[in-house]
């Protein structure tokens, strides 16, 4: 419980109520209980201040507006409720979650993760060096919000604004020194982490997702280098890693350099990747840095994991790490759910990957060309209401790098899984390479029966998912015991 005073961070209060104590926040009035402080936010799909009536109906003490034309209207019509405008009800909702929540980032070392993809590989591999070095530490992202094995919850890869505090609150609460988060594009155009005290950041790279969002490349971008801003914003002494390979990783750093204590890491970087050797059960990889040479070995398979592996060691350097102790703990690190996983079949292999946009299908792909000892047949579709565009240039990829392709279904949502799959054909040019099967576990089946001695079997898409989203129902779905399930039917 807190009082509405201890809330503001310079918003105007407009009315007087009651009482100005709240109980809760919220932005969402199916949420509002007795008390609560009501967050208007003009969003996406629909206006929060069209609920603002429903809020109070239910009991909210307070409302948070943002649209000065309702403020006398709602004076007279509620004059026991505080109101109070903000010029930015988003960035509101989220400096008074954190204070709702006692500040919890202040007491933690939380570290943001952003980027198209790598994201969930980086923070479970961060995760992975702090609890060996000893520390208890919270995960929140994709797959879930953890500390060690404990499931607290789970949803969107970044929670909002009342679900990130209340989260780092628990985790502070529950003992964690340390948290690792996943930072969407969406997360940081829409202020979810705002305020956080960022002990420090990553970017992995920035390749096409999203853009049903964003619209254009630059507008994504901006999101990203928006929560490097946020970053510095809140504590002057941040220090980040990125990846300097890629031009926006280069524009963040040279955005932010005066601001942020970087380490640069890639092929150009600071942290420099000389050379590696990929196989299917191991990664030997070497880095120069600071005149000398070091040599990793890793379980963890593909180009990309070097990257993340690279990502994640420079940003412990610079968190004082010694450099003996993290080659030492990079050999016993286990893989990530989903991602660059591998299933044994008698003289053929299956690999299930999240890669769900044009760069990670190509980066996956490119690796399992590297060691591939016969063909490479792919498995993937796309997710519905998301970015249409990254459907042909996945599609070009697939083909591009693979033997046999098989289109199917990835979360069809509420689009029409055929005009997908059509959506996709649209970037092949060779269709005698494509069989199209738009039932998922038909078209595993397919693969598995075709597959022959030495060949790979690729099932892109949905990783560590467990679930299939046609129209609004969650169907239980999993690659990989589906896999395992034909494996031994065959
Ligand atoms: C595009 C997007 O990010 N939308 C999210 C966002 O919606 P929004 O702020 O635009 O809100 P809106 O739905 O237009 O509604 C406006 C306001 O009215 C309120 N409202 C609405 C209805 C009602 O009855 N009462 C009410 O108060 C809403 O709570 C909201 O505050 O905030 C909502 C509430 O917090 C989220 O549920 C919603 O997630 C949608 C469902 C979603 O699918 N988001 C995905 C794309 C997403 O966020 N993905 C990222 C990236 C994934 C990745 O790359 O890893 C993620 O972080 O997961
Ligand atoms: N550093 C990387 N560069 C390019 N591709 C990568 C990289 N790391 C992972 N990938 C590819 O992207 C897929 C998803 O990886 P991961 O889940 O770590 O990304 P993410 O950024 O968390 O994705 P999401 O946006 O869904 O949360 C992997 O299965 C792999 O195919
Ligand atoms: N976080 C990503 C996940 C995509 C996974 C894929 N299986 C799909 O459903 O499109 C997104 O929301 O775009
Ligand atoms: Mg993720």
């Amino acid at each position: 419980m807190k009082e509405l005073q201890d809330l503001l961070t310079g918003e105007k209060v407009v009315n007087l109520g009651k009482s100005q104590v709240v109980k809760g926040i919220t932005n969402n009035s199916s949420k509002v209980q007795k008390d609560y402080a009501f967050f208007a936010i003009k969003g996406n799909s629909t206006d929060g201040h069209h609920f603002i009536e429903d809020a109070i109906t239910k009991g909210a003490s307070t409302v948070f507006i943002q649209d000065t034309s309702i403020i006398d209207t709602l004076k007279r019509k509620y004059p026991y409720i505080n109101i109070v405008f903000s010029e930015n009800t988003r960035k509101s909702l989220a400096t008074a979650s954190n204070k709702f929540y006692n500040e919890p980032s202040k007491y933690l070392k939380v570290i943001g993760i952003t980027g198209t993809n790598g994201k969930t590989s980086v923070s479970n591999l961060l995760a992975q060096y702090y609890e060996n070095a000893g520390y208890k530490v919270g995960v929140i992202g994709t797959i879930n919000y953890r500390i060690g094995d404990e499931i607290l919850s789970s949803g969107h890869t970044t929670p909002d604004p009342v679900q990130w505090f209340e989260t780092l609150n628990l985790m502070k609460e529950k003992g964690c020194d340390v948290v690792v988060a996943e930072v969407s594009s969406h997360a940081a155009h829409q202020f979810r982490v705002y305020s956080t005290l960022f002990h420090g950041g990553i970017f992995t790279n920035l390749t096409q997702d999203h853009l049903d969002y964003h619209g254009t490349m630059e507008n994504y971008f901006l999101a990203k280098r928006e929560f490097f801003n946020q970053i510095q914003l809140f504590n002057d002494k941040a220090i980040a890693s990125v990846n300097i390979d890629d031009p926006y990783g280069k524009r963040i750093y040279n955005d932010f350099k005066e601001k942020i204590d970087f380490i640069t890491y890639g092929f150009e970087g600071e942290f420099k990747i000389k050379d590696y050797n990929l196989s299917l059960f191991e990664t030997l990889f070497n880095i120069e840095y600071k005149g000398k040479t070091l040599n990793f070995k890793t379980k963890l398979r593909g180009l990309f994991n070097v990257y993340n592996l690279s990502a994640s060691i420079s940003f412990l350097i610079k968190d004082g790490f010694d450099i003996d102790f993290l080659k030492d703990k990079t050999l016993d690190l286990k893989p990530i759910r989903g991602r660059f996983e591998v299933v044994e079949a008698k003289d053929f292999i299956v690999v299930i990957d999240y890669a769900h946009t044009p760069d990670a299908l190509e980066n996956i792909l490119k690796s399992l060309n590297q060691i591939k000892q016969n063909r490479v047949i792919t498995v993937f579709g796309a997710g519905g209401n998301r970015d249409r565009t990254k459907r042909p240039l996945m599609g070009k990829v697939a083909q591009d790098f693979s033997d046999i392709v098989i289109l199917t279904s990835d979360n069809p949502r509420f689009e029409d899984p055929n005009q997908i799959i059509k959506d996709i054909l649209e970037g092949i040019t060779q269709k005698s390479k494509v069989i199209v099967e738009p039932d998922r576990k038909k078209a595993i089946e397919y693969a598995i029966k075709t597959a022959q001695k030495g060949d790979i079997v690729l099932i892109a898409g949905k990783g560590h998912e467990n679930y299939q989203i046609i129209k609004d129902q969650v169907i239980p779905f999993d690659d990989k015991e589906v896999v395992n399930q034909i494996l031994k039917e065959i």
